[in-house]
C-alpha cells in the first residue's frame, strides 16, 4: 500500500489532489482504507479516463451519432433465424442439438447481475426483487430452477446427469447481498459449487470538470465498469480457467430483469452451434421506435448493437414499404458464446471495446464536506457494453424469438408505464395461461362453471382472465403439461409446483 506522501504527489501529477481535501478529519480506519482504495489507481490509466470522460461526454455524441447514421444499415431478413421463421421439425433439431450439448456438460449459463437497478428504485440487487407471484418467487429463484429443470430435461433424455454451471457477475453493490441471498436460500436446490459468483471492476465517476468525485471524505466515487467489463473480470477471476476445467465450450450471456428468460435455451444454443457460430444474438422484433432497445445490425459492414441512448430519433423511427420499422432487430441482452471467442476476445481485443458514456446523477461530497444529492445530472459514467465484441466474431448469428414467450424485463418501478413488476408478472402469467390451454386444461370460474378458453393475449395492459402459474420445476417452456392437466378442470388462483403435480398425475 502507498504512504500518504505518495498518493499526495501522484494525485498532484493528475490534478487530482482535491481527493485529499478531508484527510485531517478522516479516523485512522478511514485512512487506512482510503489509501488502500488509492493504491489500486492506475494513475496513467486515471489521467486518460478523466480526459477522455469529459472529452467523450461534450461534444462526441452528437458526431457519434450522425456518424452511426450514415453506417446503419439494418440486418438482412434473410441472415436472421428464428421461431417464427423455422419448421417444427427444424426447431426440434436445434432443441435435440441444444439438449445434446447440456447433456455433455458443455453448456453454462452467465448472468449479468452488476447493475445497481436504479430505475427500478430497490436499494437491492435486482434478482432478489419478487414481481408479485403467487408463488412469491423471486428473479433468482426463477432462473435456478429453469436450470435445474433443463438439467433434468437433457439428463431424462441422455441418461446421465449433467451440470449447466450458473455462473453470476456481480459488482461491489452486488456481491454481497447476493452471496447471502443465495446461501439463505440453499442455492435454490442448485449445487453451490456449480454457482460461481466472481465480481466486475469498478471505476470512478467523473465531474463535468474532469475531477474524480468523493462520495464520503474518504471514499471516491465509483460505479461498475458497465455489462462490457464482463471481459476483463473473466479474466480477473480466472472464469475461462474454471469453465475448461469443467469442459464448458458454450455460454449463454443473459441480464438479469428478463422473467421470461430461458436458461441454456437448448434452441437457442442447438440454432448456433449447428450454424458454426462464435458469438450470437437473440432478437425479439421491435415493439415501437423509441422503444429501450438496443437494435442488431451493421455499422459499416460489420455486425453490432447499436443501444437505444445513441442511436438518433430519426433512425429508430425509420419505416419500409410495408410500414414496419427498418431497424427492428430488439436486442434483449440474450447472448452465445464459444468458450474459444471468449478467450481470443480476453487475449487480443479487451483493450479496444469502446468506452460509452452516461451523464448521471452522482451524489458528492462539496468542498464543505455535505453530502450532495444532485438533482441534475452531474458527473460522467464510462462503461462498456458486453455486445461490443460482436465486431470479433468470425461467425455471428442473429435468433428472432416471440416476444411474449421470451422477453418482459423489470426496468422500472410500478407507476411507469412499461417494463414493471405488473407487466412482468401479468406476462410471466399470461404465459403459463397459455400453456395449460394448449395442454387440454379447463378453469373454472367462482361459481365452478367452464371459463371459455379466451385466444392466447399478449397485452400487459391487463391481468390474464385467469392465475395460473407453473413452477420451472414442473415445466420448462411449457412441455411435460398434458398428462398433468388434459381434460382437467381447474379452480384458481392455481399454482402448479411439484407437489399438485403428483396429484395430479395420481387422479
Ligand atoms: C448495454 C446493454 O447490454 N444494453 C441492453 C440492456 O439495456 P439496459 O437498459 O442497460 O438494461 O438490456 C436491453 C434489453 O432489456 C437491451 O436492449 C440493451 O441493448
Amino acid at each position: 500500500m502507498i504512504t500518504f506522501e505518495e498518493a499526495k504527489t501522484r494525485l498532484e501529477v493528475v490534478g487530482q489532489s482535491h481527493l485529499l481535501r478531508f484527510w485531517p478529519e478522516l479516523s485512522e480506519e478511514e485512512k487506512s482504507r482510503f489509501l488502500g482504495e488509492l493504491s489500486e489507481l492506475n494513475i496513467k490509466e486515471l489521467e486518460d479516463h478523466c480526459r477522455g470522460a469529459t472529452k467523450a461526454a461534450f461534444g462526441q455524441q452528437t458526431s457519434l451519432q450522425d456518424g452511426l447514421h450514415r453506417e446503419m444499415e439494418p440486418v438482412p431478413p434473410e441472415f436472421i433465424g428464428g421461431v417464427k421463421r423455422s419448421d417444427k421439425n427444424t426447431l426440434d433439431d436445434w432443441e435435440n442439438e441444444g439438449i445434446l450439448q447440456i447433456s455433455r456438460n458443455k453448456v453454462a449459463v452467465l448472468l449479468l447481475a452488476g447493475g445497481q437497478g436504479t430505475r427500478l428504485g430497490v436499494p437491492y440487487p435486482k434478482g432478489m426483487y419478487s414481481v408479485g407471484l403467487p408463488s412469491k418467487k423471486t428473479l433468482y429463484q426463477i432462473q435456478a430452477e429453469r436450470i435445474r429443470k433443463v438439467q433434468e430435461l437433457a439428463a431424462g433424455k441422455h441418461g446421465s446427469k449433467c451440470t449447466v454451471p450458473w455462473y453470476i457477475m456481480t459488482s461491489e453493490f452486488t456481491l454481497d447481498p447476493t452471496e447471502k441471498f443465495f446461501r439463505e436460500n440453499h442455492h435454490f436446490g442448485l449445487d453451490p459449487g456449480n454457482v460461481v459468483m466472481f465480481e466486475q471492476r469498478m471505476v470512478p465517476a467523473v465531474g463535468f470538470d474532469g475531477k474524480l468525485l468523493l462520495e464520503q471524505k474518504g471514499k471516491i466515487a465509483m460505479a461498475p465498469d458497465g455489462n462490457g467489463g464482463l471481459y476483463r473480470a473473466l479474466v480477473d477471476n480466472q472464469v475461462l480457467e474454471d469453465m475448461e476445467k469443467r469442459g464448458v465450450e458454450y455460454l449463454h450471456v443473459y441480464c438479469v430483469d428478463n422473467i421470461l428468460v430461458k436458461m441454456a435455451d437448448p434452441v437457442f444454443i442447438g440454432f448456433c452451434v449447428r450454424k458454426g457460430a462464435d458469438c450470437g444474438a437473440k432478437v425479439v422484433e421491435k415493439a415501437y421506435p423509441e422503444e429501450p432497445v438496443g437494435v442488431v445490425c451493421q455499422v459499416g459492414g460489420v455486425y453490432q448493437v447499436v443501444e437505444y441512448s445513441e442511436v438518433l430519433p430519426e433512425t429508430a423511427k425509420l419505416r419500409g414499404a410495408a410500414g414496419e420499422l427498418v431497424y427492428s432487430a430488439g436486442n434483449i441482452c440474450n447472448h452465445f458464446f464459444t468458450r474459444d471467442f471468449l478467450r481470443s476476445v480476453t487475449q487480443h481485443f479487451q483493450g479496444e471495446l469502446k468506452q460509452h458514456v452516461a451523464l448521471k446523477k452522482v451524489p458528492f461530497m462539496d468542498e464543505e464536506g455535505n453530502l450532495v444529492k444532485p438533482s441534475k445530472p452531474n458527473g460522467i459514467k464510462m462503461e462498456k457494453y458486453v455486445f461490443d465484441v460482436f465486431q470479433f466474431s468470425k461467425k455471428f448469428v442473429v435468433f428472432e424469438v416471440p416476444r411474449e414467450e421470451e422477453f418482459s424485463p423489470l426496468k422500472n418501478a410500478d407507476g411507469a408505464a412499461l417494463d414493471t413488476p405488473t407487466t412482468a408478472r401479468r406476462s410471466l402469467l399470461a404465459q403459463h395461461y397459455r400453456w395449460a390451454l394448449a395442454a387440454g386444461a379447463t378453469f373454472l370460474d367462482h361459481q365452478g362453471a367452464p371459463l371459455p378458453p379466451e385466444p392466447c393475449r399478449t397485452s400487459q395492459d391487463e391481468d390474464p382472465p385467469v392465475v395460473c402459474e407453473i413452477s420451472p420445476l414442473v415445466s420448462y417452456f411449457g412441455e411435460g403439461l398434458e398428462q398433468l392437466l388434459k381434460d382437467k378442470a381447474i379452480t384458481c388462483p392455481f399454482i402448479l409446483d411439484e407437489v399438485e403435480a403428483e396429484k395430479l398425475l395420481k387422479n
